[in-house]
């Protein structure tokens, strides 16, 4: 059965669950990454998350919580892959506007991002900082979509560590923007840059995102 189940409850109250559920969630994928317990324990965990699996689609929406103006007006979008509080799936990012209107999150990659051995997967790394980019161009009042997005990739980037990824909007031309980024240290030393071509889709050039 399919039901938009927002609008048979608090929406609020359902969000709230929903983090919590998630949360649960992205431990599980970390339990599942990191276990060593013996066969017969993994397929005893995996009939019972079979059963809970179940219990979750009995009312199915569909498609993720949707992008929307939080009651505090600021914008969120919950079923995000990169930032939603409702997607395990999700980092999650936490992005903040600086007053200079650029983006900043502060990130800990964990075991389950990994790519070559003990680092961060390159593709990974190119998700956060495509989003932050975007993040980027969305609060400059030029929102849109990717076009290229061009990654150098400069160290190796651990996981298990704080880590900052900052990104700029630098220019527009026409309803093409662009912005630059990257993950760093803490103490500033850039691991991943990457430049950003968003273009901002003709029917949203009348409906801009609100920032
Ligand atoms: C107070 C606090 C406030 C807080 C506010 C917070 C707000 C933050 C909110 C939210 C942040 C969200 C951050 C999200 C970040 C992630 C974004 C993604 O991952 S997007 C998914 C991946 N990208 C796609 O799926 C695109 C798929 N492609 C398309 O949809 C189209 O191709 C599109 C829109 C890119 C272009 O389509 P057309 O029809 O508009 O393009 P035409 O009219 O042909 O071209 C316009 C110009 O752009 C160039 N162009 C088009 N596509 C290009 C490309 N791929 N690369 C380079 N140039 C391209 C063309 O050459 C043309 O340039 P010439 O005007 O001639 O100079």
């Amino acid at each position: 059965m399919t039901t938009d189940l927002a609008s048979t409850e608090d929406a609020d109250a359902l969000l709230a669950a929903l983090a919590v559920l998630t949360r649960q969630a992205r431990e599980l994928v970390d339990a599942v990454v990191l276990t060593d317990v013996p066969e017969s324990e993994i397929a005893a965990v995996t009939a019972e998350l079979g059963v809970l699996t179940e219990r979750l689609r009995a009312r199915r929406r569909t498609s993720p919580q949707p992008f929307e103006i939080g009651p505090d007006g600021v914008p969120r979008h919950a079923g995000n892959a990169v930032t939603g509080s409702a997607n395990p799936h999700a980092l999650p990012l936490v992005v903040q506007t600086t007053p200079e209107r650029t983006a900043r999150a502060e990130l800990t990659f964990r075991p389950t991002h990994e790519g070559p051995p003990a680092s961060v997967h390159g593709g990974i790394s190119a998700m956060i900082l495509d989003h932050m980019l975007g993040h980027a161009v969305a609060v400059a009042g030029v929102a849109g979509m990717t076009g290229t997005l061009t990654v150098r990739y400069l160290r190796r980037v651990p996981y298990g560590e704080p880590l900052v990824a900052t990104a700029e909007y630098t220019r527009s031309e026409g309803r093409k923007s662009w912005s630059e980024g990257r993950i760093a240290l803490p103490d500033g030393t850039p691991l991943v840059e990457a430049t950003g071509l968003f273009v901002t889709p003709r029917q949203w050039v009348e409906n801009p995102l609100p920032g």
